[in-house]
């Protein structure tokens, strides 16, 4: 490891990110936060960083930058790298790497706090008896579900499969699991399904400082299909899924991939020259959308720029940037 390279760790972690092995906006917040302490412990112990802080401080940055460019549409990603090396100080190696260390616990337990905390008011939206609509996998979206079957409620479940990586049969194992009874439907079944659903659930990727939610392709079209059914639609976020960059009105960007993940190659070759796309997200905007659900309460999407200027008064630092 050279003062700026990545300990192993930390391209181990980028590489699950990038392939989705570790996959979900949550997820991945804990999962980098976890490889910046991993960090933190190999600059302390190698050569070129063990005894310089502003090598130790660079290393840092460096394995920042790695993690962050691995998937471009999750802002918990960039926000739990902020939240790490805001945290990072000290004058010697050693306290920069305790520093590093305590900031990437905090930062998990507080991740599962604030999930357990939306449970809760997710699942008050929530009655004993209903059914409900889920796309995609979301841990945040599951602690609503999982939050109401703890109150005691009987609760149901219609499961989109969510093309094309189906993430979805994640989805139906873990409510399955819940004592949840699940309905699989591909997703094209959605609209039929609507009529026999009372609510729809879903996380989000990232949440614009107008309201829009960025979460997996496919969550606009169901939310424009919930409002013409008359099916309230929420999106359980934690509020590492505000993006402060929203705020000065940039732009979310939509992650392209892989053709392969939507057609094998011999189907395509059979088909001939055609053009493949593969957007991994879209935007739902604010007006198909109920509510926000976060660990500081409901909001309708409207009115979620107070809590991000409250949250993020001064914008998006980049920390890990070349001083
Ligand atoms: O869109 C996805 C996952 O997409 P992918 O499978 O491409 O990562 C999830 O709905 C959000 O990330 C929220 O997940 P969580 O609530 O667990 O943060």
């Amino acid at each position: 490891m050279t003062d700026t390279e990545p300990a192993p760790a930390v391209g181990d972690t980028a590489e699950s990110i990038a392939t989705m092995e570790i996959r979900g906006a949550a997820t991945i917040a804990s999962a980098a936060a976890e490889a910046l302490a991993e960090q933190a412990e190999a600059a302390a112990e190698a050569d070129a960083t063990a005894t310089d802080p502003a090598a130790f401080r660079a290393s840092m940055r460096a394995a920042a930058r790695t993690l962050r460019e691995t998937r471009p549409t999750a802002v918990s990603l960039p926000n739990a790298l902020r939240y790490v090396l805001q945290r990072m100080e000290g004058d010697s190696v050693d306290r920069l790497r305790r520093s590093v260390v305590d900031a990437s616990e905090a930062f998990v337990r507080q991740l599962d706090r604030a999930q357990e905390d939306l449970g809760r008011v997710g699942a008050n939206r929530l009655a004993d008896g209903d059914t409900v609509m889920t796309h995609c996998h979301s841990t945040d979206a599951l602690a609503c579900i999982e939050a109401a079957v703890e109150q005691g409620k009987s609760i149901s479940a219609v499961v989109k499969e969510t093309r094309p990586r189906q993430q979805g049969h994640i989805t139906a194992e873990q409510l399955r699991d819940a004592g949840v009874p699940v309905t699989l439907i591909v997703d094209s079944a959605a609209r039929r399904y609507l009529d026999e659903v009372d609510h729809v659930v879903v996380g989000a990727d990232s949440i614009a400082a107008d309201g829009g939610v960025i979460n997996k392709i496919g969550t606009s079209g169901l939310a424009v299909n919930a409002r013409e059914r008359g099916v309230p639609i929420m999106t359980a976020a934690q509020t590492i899924k505000l993006h402060p960059e929203t705020l000065t009105g940039h732009t979310v960007e939509i992650e392209m991939r892989d053709e392969g993940e939507v057609i094998a190659p011999e189907s395509r070759d059979e088909i001939g020259e055609i053009a493949v796309e593969n957007p991994a997200f879209d935007v739902t905007p604010p007006r198909y959308m109920d509510a926000i659900v976060t660990e500081h309460g409901q909001f309708p999407p409207e009115s979620i720029v107070t809590l991000m200027r409250e949250l993020f008064g001064e914008g998006a630092a980049e920390p890990w940037a070349e001083p």
